[in-house]
């Protein structure tokens, strides 16, 4: 019997996960994945993306990361994002389900900071974007403002209570998280929200195509650095995820969340999702970005947000959810080689 079979390679040779755990500059357990679903949609209108998480479970996602060596520690109680929504809502201002946003996203920041305080890999699948408030209320509680974070998406997500024209406050999560908007009142639901958790020079956006006008002085009242896809075309997604590196994370030194948005990417590759925008990122640009971070060994939270597998054929659920689940393997140290 040859003794080079496929049972002692794979014996003898480090799984993804162990080589993750080891480049892992700052997770004490990071061949851990700990894992929050989030089925939650009252950040935007359309039904569906609270089913995101369901899909990509169903899809594997659990069973993929286990494959590649993680151990799997899964937050409990994901039901209870889709009953806790309160009786009363109505607006404040513009804003849309103000308090089931806030009481959903302070259950998000409390699981992921559970699993950064066990020095885990945070991962967490949305659900629609405002669920960032919470994961990086989370993963600030733990690494403090050292976090940087990478924002990649379509959209920029910064209009302030007074700047959104659509009152959807899947579009407003870091505006409250840099602290563009001050706790008005008291009663404020998101008075929870440390503002300027995250600092506004360790922020940096890949993929923007769909920005309002008013964020767009948001971002350069503020300095804030954003690479859209002109920049994308212009320097190649090699240079572009470099330079966002350099930018909030020059020494590598630092720890990283990044929120990927799967609207970043062109709908032609993610075309279940609620607010789709052509010309975004080629499949492998997305996953470019992934591995890229992945190889950095900073990172230790991921969101994945936005798939809504009630939008589109059957075909495009499916090819939604694979790329998104793909997405997450690789920001987790999946290779191809
Ligand atoms: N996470 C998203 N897909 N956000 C889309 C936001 C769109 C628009 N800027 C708004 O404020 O409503
Ligand atoms: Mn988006
Ligand atoms: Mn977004």
């Amino acid at each position: 019997m040859s003794p080079h079979n496929n049972t002692d390679i794979a014996a003898s040779v480090p799984s993804d996960a162990q080589l993750m755990a080891e480049r892992s500059k700052f997770l004490k357990n990071g061949a851990t994945a700990g894992v929050t679903c989030v089925p939650f949609s009252g950040g935007q209108p359309k039904g569906g993306v609270d089913d995101g998480p369901v899909e990509m479970v169903r899809f594997g996602i659990l069973d993929q990361l286990q494959g590649m060596g993680y151990a799997v520690e899964l937050s409990a109680g994901m039901d209870k994002y889709k009953t806790m929504k309160p009786a009363q809502d109505p607006p404040i201002g513009v804003l849309k389900n103000p308090r089931y946003v806030a009481m959903a996203a302070r259950r998000v920041s409390e699981q992921v900071r559970e699993h950064c305080e066990a020095g885990r890999m945070a991962v967490t699948l949305g659900g629609d974007h405002s669920i960032a408030m919470g994961t990086l209320v989370g993963s600030t509680a733990v690494y403090g403002d050292d976090l940087c974070v990478v924002w990649v998406d379509a959209h920029a997500d910064i209009n302030t209570p007074s700047t959104t024209t659509s009152g959807n406050l899947h579009g407003c999560p870091l505006a409250y998280i840099l602290g563009l908007c001050q706790a008005s009142t008291p009663s404020d639901p998101f008075a929870w929200v440390p503002r300027g958790c995250v600092r506004k020079d360790r922020l940096v956006y890949i993929g923007l195509r769909d920005v309002d006008p008013a964020e767009k002085l948001i971002l350069r009242q503020h300095g804030i650095k954003a690479f859209s896809m002109h920049d994308v075309d212009k320097h190649g997604i090699g240079r572009v995820v470099e330079m966002a590196l350099d930018h909030v994370n020059r020494d590598r030194s630092l720890p990283v969340h990044m929120s990927f948005d799967v609207d970043a990417l062109d709908p032609s590759v993610a075309p279940a999702t609620g607010t789709p925008v052509r010309g975004g990122l080629t499949f492998r640009e997305g996953h470019y970005i992934c591995e890229a971070v992945a190889e950095t060994g900073c990172l230790v939270a991921l969101d994945l947000v936005e798939v809504n597998p009630a939008l589109g054929d059957p075909e495009s659920l499916r090819q939604t959810v694979a790329v998104g689940c793909s997405l997450v393997r690789c920001s987790l140290g999946e290779r191809l080689l």
